[in-house]
């Protein structure tokens, strides 16, 4: 991929809308209408245009030869039903018609005036919006097969004049998505264009359930592209379960997501296909509900006037909601389609008040803030935003130069490690001499915050080694004794694991984790290093935790899957999470349980407990450091599992610790840069409703040479606490030992340190007047990485 110069931000397009083409006449020196008005909107600001590939005349011959006409005597102008000619036994065949309608299916064409615009010039910057009206979706066949032929002419037509995106008629009758979405992949094979769905967030329809758009009705008759509406069945009367279900306009949001979800899952993740999400009012006011957008491909945001509202003083300003919803999408760099600006609807600051007002969003984004500030993660990951890395394996081979380079950049990771050794050695008793090693010392810069945490704690009977088995960096580490710790430090060249250390140690200092805490094995390497440790000896770290979360992603799916190789998606990435979304819940999940957003897996701790050692001083087997964990997640909200984010959080002495928690890395050790997440891919989708639970497993496994995870997943839905009363089959009463289970919401050991607020929500907890749900099993992934054959680490 391209690492290079990333910048979040939107381009910003303005609607040219039938009307005004038809309205406007050339001048000057704009020989064309579409010329004339593409140099104003640039004129204004605008980057981008967006405008209708067709006219009225297209419509109006498209519809004489397709429809059924209608003799209505109340109106003036000749009427169409919403039924095809193909099959209509109704009318007395008008065979000149037909024929017409024949020549035209055998050889699609245009006459000149059905198009806006003939020229290479006119299509420059132009994103093209397919004729609004055709119904992909309809209920008639007949309309649907003149539909997807109507639509191939116009794409073919937008081709030829160089455009790169087309807008593509919203879907609008959920029976008939899968005919829709079947017909958008057919155009998809057109290798040059890319397509955009357009998509109110919210449902219209089910406020205002009238019949949808077609040619013929007097809805379609407006001539600006007008926000389409999607028919679906009864949302409101879906039963509720046993959780709280999400509010109604929730549940729209969800039928539309799902309606996308379906298209593009059938459209197989094409990366040519994308989101133009229409933000047309009403929208939902609660914060978050759009979030799910952010794992989507959302490639066009369409924003018309009657979206904004006006503040104190009049100006047009956005909803909270959407503010932020805009504020955040700069991630996707957006293209963001403003459209009514000069309709006169607010008062107060003209025509140019929304783009500047969508200008000022940007501007005050924290994700396009944090880009231009240096030292936070995002100005430092700049080009690496959802770009796959395999993880390091930092035992079984040898980093090069520039990648401690890159770990030596991290203020905040050795301002931590001096912290917690200089805590360490304060509370050593004060008459003992000290012996501290860092273990895994690389070219040394623990070895150089070792040092200035004695200094600092004015002990001067502190004894410093330092080991490291790559002979590379041994090197370096041997110049910077020699030229700036002199004997201060003693150098040890070998493998913590077998190497001979001339005495014991009391303070151990090791950097050996990885983004799930223990994939780089440092359970393993610290093993071989308790051997030197005294009995009473302090491990810095002291502790480490993997975390879990699920997560929902089509451009990670689509980049794991990239690479045509099964193993590609059972490996874990090192991952900067960018177009994410956390699909679980805090709060009560089916189970009559609370449940957190990211949980527990498991711990490691040093010096470990109980351990059998052998006569060398080590582990007979690795067997104690394999792991696993059976998490539950609620998922409030429809949406579909690509994989799992990994976390870590480690301890390294007292209060002091490093982690990558989403909600604590802040409080623990803001704008650390070492260590992205992991993400554990899955090799299919996996459809979540809203409303159900998922139970993921996994695995810390190991043999000899290696050590591997595995992975897998199982949803739920929740059924009413009398069906667990009648035996059936796939039913699965929850276990209670669930509630004691220690796998789940085990308060962080640093967060006694942290003011965080109130943490019900992270604690597992019976919540007393809600019956427990009985589960019943509706899906489940393969088991991932089976016996490590697709990805493993080293020993
Ligand atoms: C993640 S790097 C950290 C380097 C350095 N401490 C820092 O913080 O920049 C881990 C280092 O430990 C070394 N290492 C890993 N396993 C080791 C082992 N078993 N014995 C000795 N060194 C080891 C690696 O070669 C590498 O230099």
């Amino acid at each position: 991929m391209s690492t290079s110069s990333w910048s979040p931000s939107a381009s910003i397009s303005t609607l040219i809308t039938t009307s005004a083409l038809t309205k406007t006449k050339p001048s000057g020196s704009h020989e064309t209408v579409a010329l004339k008005l593409i140099a104003e909107a640039q004129s204004k600001g605008y980057e981008r245009i967006c405008m209708p590939l067709t006219t009225e005349a297209w419509r109006k011959r498209w519809t004489e030869m397709c429809l059924v006409p209608y003799d209505d005597v109340s109106s003036e102008t000749k009427t169409f039903k919403r039924e095809s000619r193909r099959e209509s036994r109704l009318v007395l065949r008008d065979l000149s018609v037909e024929s017409k309608a024949e020549a035209w299916r055998e050889n699609p064409c245009f006459e000149r005036d059905e198009v806006t615009i003939t020229r290479l010039d006119e299509a420059e910057n132009v994103t093209a919006i397919i004729s609004e009206w055709l119904e992909l979706d309809a209920e008639d066949d007949g309309i649907r097969y003149d539909a997807e032929i109507a639509l191939q002419q116009e794409l073919a037509y937008a081709s030829y004049l160089n455009i790169q995106t087309a807008i593509l008629p919203a879907p609008r009758n959920r029976h008939h998505v899968a005919s829709y979405a079947r017909t958008v992949r057919a155009c998809l094979q057109n290798p040059f264009l890319s397509l955009a769905v357009r998509l109110p967030v919210y449902d219209t329809a089910v406020l205002d359930p009238s019949s949808p758009l077609s040619p013929s009705s007097s809805a379609s008759l407006s001539s600006a592209p007008s926000t389409p509406r999607l028919v679906v069945s009864n949302i409101a009367n879906v039963p509720n379960r046993t959780s709280p279900s999400p509010g109604p306009l929730e549940a729209h949001i969800d039928a539309a997501w799902e309606t996308w979800d379906l298209i593009r899952s059938i459209c197989d993740y094409n990366i040519r296909l994308t989101l133009a999400l229409d933000l047309t009012p009403p929208l939902p006011n609660s914060p978050g509900v759009l979030s799910k957008w952010a794992a989507e491909a959302v490639r066009y945001i369409f924003l018309p006037a009657s979206t904004f509202i006006a503040n104190a003083k009049g100006y047009p300003v956005l909803p909270k909601p959407t503010q932020n919803f805009i504020r955040d999408s700069m991630t996707h760099r957006p293209n963001i389609v403003i459209s009514g600006a000069s309709s006169g609807l607010h008062v107060r600051g003209g025509e140019d008040a929304y783009l500047q007002y969508v200008k000022h969003l940007e501007r005050t984004s924290t994700v396009v803030q944090a880009a231009g500030t240096v030292g936070t993660v995002e100005y430092f990951a700049q080009g690496y935003q959802d770009y796959l890395q395999a993880p390091l394996q930092p035992l079984m081979d040898n980093l090069q130069s520039i990648t401690y380079q890159t770990f030596e950049q991290d203020p905040v990771k050795y301002r931590n490690y001096e912290e917690a050794i200089h805590k360490a050695l304060l509370e050593w008793p004060q008459q003992d001499k000290i012996i501290l090693c860092v273990a895994g010392a690389g070219r040394g810069p623990l070895v150089a915050r070792s040092l200035s945490a004695v200094e600092r704690s004015k002990r001067d009977n502190v004894h410093v080694y330092a080991i490291e088995k790559n002979p590379n960096a041994f090197v370096t580490l041997q110049n910077r004794q020699r030229s700036e710790w002199k004997d201060r430090v003693r150098l040890l060249f070998g493998d913590m694991r077998v190497i001979q250390m001339p005495e014991k140690v009391d303070i151990l200092v090791s950097e050996l984790l990885g983004s799930f805490g223990d994939n780089e094995l440092s359970p393993e390497c610290l093993d071989g290093a308790m051997r030197f440790l005294k009995p009473q000896g302090i491990s810095i770290p002291s502790s480490y935790t993997a975390h879990l979360a699920p997560l929902s992603s089509s451009k990670l799916y689509n980049e794991a899957r990239a690479v045509k190789d099964e193993k590609s998606l059972e490996t874990p990435y090192v991952v900067m999470f960018q177009a994410v979304n956390l699909l679980s819940g805090d709060g009560p999940g089916l189970s009559g349980l609370c449940g957190s957003q990211v949980q527990e897996c498991w711990e490691f701790e040093h010096p470990r407990k109980n351990s059998v050692l052998d006569a060398r001083g080590l582990p007979p087997t690795n067997s104690h450091n394999a792991r696993s964990a059976n998490l539950r997640f609620y998922i409030p909200h429809a949406g579909v599992l690509h994989g799992l984010a990994g976390y870590f959080e480690a301890v390294l002495y007292g209060n002091i610790g490093l982690s990558i928690h989403p909600h604590r890395k802040d409080q623990v050790s803001k704008d650390m840069l070492s260590w992205f997440p992991l993400f554990f891919p899955f090799k299919e989708p996996l459809y979540l409703p809203g409303n159900s639970e998922l139970q993921v497993s996994i695995w810390r496994l190991t043999n000899e040479r290696q050590v591997w995870y595995e992975w897998h997943a199982e949803s739920f839905l929740g059924s009413l606490p009398s069906a667990a009363r009648v035996p059936s089959s796939g039913v699965q009463p929850l276990p209670s030992s669930l509630i004691s289970s220690p796998t789940m919401g085990v308060p962080s050991p640093l967060i006694d340190a942290i003011d965080l607020g109130p943490r019900s929500s992270v604690i597992m907890r019976d919540i007393p007047d809600r019956p427990a749900a009985t589960l019943v099993k509706i899906g489940h992934t393969s088991l991932h990485n089976a016996g490590g054959r697709s990805s493993w680490i080293g020993l």
